[in-house]
């Protein structure tokens, strides 16, 4: 199982032009996350975006340290890309071929440079998460389950150790959702999951509370759930 460590990690932002220089969208935080299905939940704008793009990158701390299984993600970027999956809210961020089979080649050319075999590796991808007639089909006209699918396969062909997945399942009907949901919390690899539905916040093995920049609360899923709904009510 992999292992994420932030080290007293702070995250602020430049505010140009704004009534203070900065602001702090992460206050001094310290985490060491070793359980397979990790849930970020809390309000919107709270930091749980913030907190999932730490671990591959995507923002980088102001002061403070993530590494993750030992590499830290400041000095060794590319490595810890190679070995930390994302996936975005909406994954036509992330689909960037004109075709489903181009766009799950373009994962594997990292793993297989040879193009016909590489195409063979695509379609072995697509057939395994149920997609293989949507081959030759443009990304534009999957439907928002289809296209979360596809993105998540693209990703998960690399073989990463690690899923990070932000909002995954926010723009999708309840059953998509739950496919995609299942999808997740079924993997080898260890995932954080930032997301506002508290039902598979609760089938996670940690949970973790971020309110205005912080975690407040941290722990078995069913108390942080708890935790969240009673403040959240006011
Ligand atoms: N680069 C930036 N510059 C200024 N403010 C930022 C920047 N990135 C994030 N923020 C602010 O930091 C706060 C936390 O944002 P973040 O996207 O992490 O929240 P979130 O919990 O994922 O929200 P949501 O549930 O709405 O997706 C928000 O107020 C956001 O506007």
């Amino acid at each position: 199982m992999s292992r994420i460590e932030l080290d007293r990690v702070v995250v602020r932002a430049a505010t140009p032009g704004g009534p203070v220089p900065e602001v702090t969208i992460l206050e001094e935080t310290t985490l060491d996350l070793t359980e397979q299905r990790v849930a970020l939940i809390g309000p919107n704008g709270s930091g749980k975006s913030t907190l999932a793009r730490l671990v591959n990158g995507l923002v980088e701390p102001t002061s403070g340290r993530v590494v993750v299984d030992g590499l830290d993600v400041a000095k060794k970027g590319r490595q810890v890309r190679r070995r930390v999956g994302f996936v975005f809210t909406d994954p036509t961020s992330q689909l960037v071929m004109p075709t489903v089979i181009e766009d799950v080649g373009l994962s594997l050319r990292h793993l297989e440079r040879d193009r016909e075999r590489r195409a063979e590796a695509a379609r072995e991808v697509l057939a395994s998460y149920g997609l293989a007639e949507l081959a030759d089909r443009s990304v534009h006209t999957l439907s928002g389950g289809q296209r979360q699918l596809l993105a998540l396969a693209g990703v998960l062909a690399t073989d990463p150790d690690v899923l990070v997945a932000d909002e995954p399942t926010t723009l999708l009907d309840l059953r998509n959702a739950r496919m995609i949901g299942d999808l997740l919390l079924g993997l080898r690899q260890q995932l954080v999951l930032a997301t506002h539905d508290l039902d598979l916040a609760l089938r996670c093995d940690r949970a973790l509370l971020v309110d205005d920049g912080a975690v407040v609360a941290d722990g078995a899923p069913a108390e942080v759930v708890a935790h969240y709904r009673a403040t959240a009510s006011g």
